[in-house]
């Protein structure tokens, strides 16, 4: 086969990146198209050893039958990224792009530096024409870059085709999502190789998505989606949330206002669940990539107007912390706390960016001590995540594998993530336990408050006045809207 020819139907993917999209991504790939061989590459080899072990390195409800079905037969996992990127017709790049820490665009610009060293491995170590996929979430024209790289570094007789199909999944519910995507979006080149090639990545997903949830657009169309995708999920949250703040000050509640909302048709339900704030690695990172971005196209009016999202995502999570304090006296020096849930969702083990993190270092520097729990974050991560190098430097926080034994001698429960066994516990239990008055602070609205109440907790939530009478708590009870 000639070498500038991209071999096609694709047999045989690559994907750099085993985290959180590669790792799903393919598995769920590996699972639908069983005469594709799929090969995931980290250079992280701790990773990759979890991925081929009985404990996957993420959780994710779903995934490990999938990886238990298709390891070894046509889903590999791999340190040797050399051999998997010259035999792969179809490379995705699937690395993280964090914000830049350091020199032009620190703290907000995307780092590329990821994407940019593939990008030149690739051209490296190729030796015919491939299609190479940006999975990973990119700013507008990220492409062109790569394109200039492999083009500047390739072999003779090699080419390439770049791809934007950036990734939509959400942690907690990947496997559904890239089961039943809402939509696949495919960028490219309009010339005769780039439909080609489009195509060819096309005809993979068709093995399991409907053609015309498979949409084809140019690539700076596809890569910009992607940014204003989370965009604008993330200004939802803002908007509710800055609501929540007039409802603590006025007296109406959150839950009704957001109900009210969800029923204009136009407007629909998702995403108006006021909270102690959005967490996650990609919310916060894509707006401030694309703040930067208008910034450097002279835009300040739409780098102003997308910087309030994440502004209005700080206050809330500050307002959540000093309300635990104003409500416990004004202080909570030497106090227990119990936080429940320090995972950015629920059913997922990561914590980055966690709004559990702000809450738990604010309670900390007014000197409360934390008794911490989540059903998936390792003690570890928890640790890391304080800044506490270990358990003997962490006196003042303590993380138990029980939510009983958490509570007990507490004066507080603190709900920072919205795991479903949350709203089940024994309360009367927990309550029974701790020191008095006890206090719930939901930052999910999750529980049933006016069961609390009625235990003789002192509750309060997001959105809604404290100290309201039993009959006016009582509908807001789990569930939120
Ligand atoms: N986490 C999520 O739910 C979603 C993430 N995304 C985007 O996908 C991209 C990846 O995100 P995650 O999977 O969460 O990141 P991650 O940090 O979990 O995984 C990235 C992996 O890439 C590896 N890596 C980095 N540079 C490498 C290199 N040069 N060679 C080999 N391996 C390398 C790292 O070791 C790491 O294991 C990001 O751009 C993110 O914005 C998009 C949709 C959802
Ligand atoms: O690019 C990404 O990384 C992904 O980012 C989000 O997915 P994810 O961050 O995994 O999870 P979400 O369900 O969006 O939740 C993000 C945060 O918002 C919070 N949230 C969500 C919804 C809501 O109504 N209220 C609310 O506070 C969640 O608790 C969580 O902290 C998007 O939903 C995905 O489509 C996207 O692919």
């Amino acid at each position: 086969m000639a070498a500038n020819t991209v071999e096609t139907p694709i047999r045989k993917i690559c994907c750099i990146g085993a985290g959180y999209v590669g790792g799903p991504t393919c598995s769920v790939l590996a699972l639908k198209c069983p005469s594709i061989q799929v090969t995931v590459v980290d250079r992280s080899e701790l990773r990759i050893n979890q991925w081929n072990s009985s404990k996957l390195p993420i959780y994710e409800p779903g995934l490990e039958e999938i990886v238990q079905k298709c390891r070894g037969k046509n889903l590999f996992f791999s340190t040797d990224m050399v051999p998997a990127l010259k035999e792969a017709d179809l490379i995705f790049i699937s690395v993280n792009t964090p914000t830049k820490t350091f020199g032009l665009g620190k703290g907000r610009a995307a780092d590329l530096k990821f994407v940019e060293s593939c990008a030149r491995l690739i051209a490296e170590v190729c030796e015919r024409s491939k299609i190479v996929v940006e999975k990973s979430t990119v700013p507008v024209r990220a492409a062109a870059s790569i394109v200039n790289i492999l083009k500047a570094n390739t072999k003779p007789g090699v080419s390439y085709q770049v791809l934007s199909n950036p990734e939509f999944l959400a942690e907690g519910t990947a496997v559904n999502d890239l089961t039943n995507p809402d939509r696949v979006l495919i960028g490219g080149e309009t010339s005769d190789d780039g439909r080609r090639a489009i195509a060819a990545l096309s005809s993979v997903y068709q093995n399991w998505v409907p053609a015309e949830k498979i949409i084809h657009m140019n690539t700076w169309s596809s890569e910009l989606s992607k940014l204003a995708a989370n965009a604008f999920l993330a200004q939802r949250i803002s908007s509710i949330n800055a609501i929540s703040a007039v409802c603590e000050a006025t007296g109406a509640d959150v839950s009704e206002v957001a109900k009210a909302i969800g029923l204009d048709s136009r407007l629909g339900p998702k995403f108006l669940q006021a909270s102690v704030g959005f967490g996650g690695s990609c919310f916060q990172k894509d707006i401030l990539n694309l703040v930067y971005i208008s910034e450097s196209l002279n835009l300040t009016s739409v780098a102003a107007y997308w910087q309030q999202v994440i502004d209005m995502n700080e206050y809330q999570k500050m307002r959540f912390g000093q309300r635990i304090v104003q409500a416990m006296f004004n202080t909570i020096t030497d106090k227990h706390i119990t936080v429940l849930g320090f995972a950015f969702k629920k059913n997922t083990g990561d914590t980055r960016e966690s709004p559990a993190i702000y809450v738990s270092k604010h309670l900390l520097e007014e000197g409360a001590c934390l008794h911490i729990y989540d059903p998936k974050v390792e003690k570890a991560q928890i640790l890391l995540d304080l800044d506490q190098q270990d358990e003997k430097e962490a006196s003042c926080v303590s993380i138990f594998d029980d939510p009983y034994e958490a509570a007990k001698g507490t004066h507080a429960l603190v709900i920072c993530t919205e795991w479903d066994q949350f709203i089940t516990y024994d309360y009367q239990r927990m309550y029974d336990s701790m020191l008095k008055p006890a206090f719930v602070f939901d930052g999910r609205k999750i529980l049933d408050h006016a069961a609390l109440t009625k235990i003789g907790f002192h509750v309060e939530t997001i959105g809604k006045r404290p100290g309201q009478s039993f009959q006016e708590q009582n509908w807001a009870g789990a569930n939120g809207i």
